[in-house]
């Protein structure tokens, strides 16, 4: 994808839409004290920037679908083909994108963190990890993966024999029985923007998108990133070959991170199949035990998108992992999924995966739900059909212990007892 980075121009469209603050290359124009009104107006404006983006990528994206639905070609293949070249326009539009990048971190600097209220994303995605990765948590999960190979099994093997004994998992993969990281977490923090992970001590964080609004993010388009061979190397090497990473990012190697995360991403993709793609080069550059974390928008309360979450669930666990915590604030929904296994095992000709992964601004592209308050064209009844209409769930449920059938919890981790979470 050839697109120029342009910082002159970057640093004008982040002065044209506000206040973008703190950053070498995006530096503000003097401002006085806003008042509520201003800061309403601005934030009113600055996502408007946003959705008129996500907008005109669907728009050009759903008009292209029905006219090769209309000239009778029905292939993936061609439908994904034309999406490359809307694609590559939309990555070449220099101008609308940084403004876009912006919008985007002055929104999430100056406006969503001062409301946020214990709702913050990235600090959700900095608790999972740190309880996962030196509280326990990763031992927690394998332990739970030995208890049910034993039961698979049928073996009286105690959890530490058969964690010993490498059986921690039915894959017949290696078992990873590092439980405590030697270094940092390294993470990969896609559609990064304005790098919010790069302050903290606990990660070596890498941030990479297609428009950087700050210089520390790497330019990269992850839908055509390539992936090479796993690095042979010690984790004070991969730590070192990752602090000098050349700018734009155009390949990497596979098992390299122990965190992805997709923060506000999947949404950005008109198409199914790009978040598909994207959920399918998380799991090979994830370690094993390493966890995709994805958050995505919906204002709505938890149970209305219920169909969603779980249709999303059923297909990125068919990649190869399992979920483990599931979280609603407000304004979106937090999932951490754990890698189980090395092998990608999605059966596509049994079940349409990528088309799982669907969002309510697929079935209407006009009515936005995102990065505003709750509002939709649809009821919540027209909603669930449409759910049922494109995906095909299973009758019985998909997994017994994961705590689908809580409705009411704010927040779960799954690796905990499905009977406590019933009680
Ligand atoms: C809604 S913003 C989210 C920004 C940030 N992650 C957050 O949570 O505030 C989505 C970001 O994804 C980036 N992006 C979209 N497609 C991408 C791709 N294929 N590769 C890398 N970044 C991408 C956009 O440029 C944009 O900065």
């Amino acid at each position: 994808m050839a697109v120029v980075c342009n910082r002159g121009r970057a640093m004008e469209q982040c002065r044209s839409v506000g206040t973008c603050g703190g950053e070498r290359e995006v530096s503000s124009a003097p401002m006085s004290v806003p008042t509520g009104r201003d800061m309403k107006q601005e934030q009113e404006k600055l996502s408007g920037v946003v959705k008129s983006v996500h907008r005109s990528l669907r728009r050009k994206y759903l008009e292209d679908k029905q006219e090769n639905i209309n000239l009778g070609k029905k292939s993936l293949n061609l439908l994904a083909g034309d999406f490359d070249k809307i694609w590559k326009e939309h990555c070449q539009d220099e101008e609308k994108l940084f403004e876009y990048a912006a919008a985007m971190k002055n929104l999430a600097g100056n406006h969503w963190a001062k409301k946020c209220e214990g709702e913050g994303r990235i600090e959700w995605c900095l608790g999972v990890c740190q309880e996962y990765f030196f509280n326990g948590g990763k031992r927690k999960a394998l332990e739970k993966d030995a208890r049910r190979a034993a039961l698979n099994n049928h073996q009286s093997a105690s959890c530490e024999d058969l964690l010993a004994s490498g059986l921690t998992n039915t894959n017949g993969n290696t078992p990873n029985q590092e439980f405590h990281l030697p270094g940092k977490i390294r993470l990969l923090d896609v559609g990064s923007c304005y790098n919010p992970f790069v302050k903290y001590e606990d990660f070596l964080a890498v941030g990479i998108d297609i428009v950087p609004a700050v210089e520390t993010v790497y330019k990269c388009d992850f839908l055509n990133l390539q992936i090479q061979r796993p690095l042979q190397l010690a984790p004070d090497a991969i730590e070192a070959f990752l602090k000098q990473l050349k700018n734009p990012i155009d390949y990497l190697p596979a098992e390299l991170f122990h965190v992805v995360v997709f923060s506000l991403l999947l949404s950005y993709f008109p198409s199914r199949y790009q978040r598909w793609i994207c959920c399918k080069k998380a799991h090979e550059l994830l370690t094993l035990n390493g966890l995709l974390l994805i958050i995505t928008p919906d204002s709505s309360h938890q149970n209305r998108h219920a169909m969603m979450m779980k249709s999303w669930k059923i297909a990125i666990e068919s990649l190869g992992f399992k979920r483990m915590t599931y979280s609603k604030f407000s304004h979106m929904h937090l999932m951490a999924f754990r890698k189980t296994s090395l092998k990608t095992t999605s059966d596509l000709i049994t079940r349409n995966y990528p088309d799982m992964l669907y969002i309510p601004q697929d079935f209407n592209y006009v009515g936005e739900e995102e990065y505003s308050s709750p509002s939709c064209a649809r009821s919540e009844m027209e909603d669930e059909q449409l759910a049922y209409t494109f995906c095909e769930l299973p009758d019985t449920p998909y997994d017994s212990d994961s705590g689908e059938s809580q409705t009411g919890s704010m927040s779960f981790y799954e690796f905990e007892d499905p009977i406590l979470l019933l009680s």
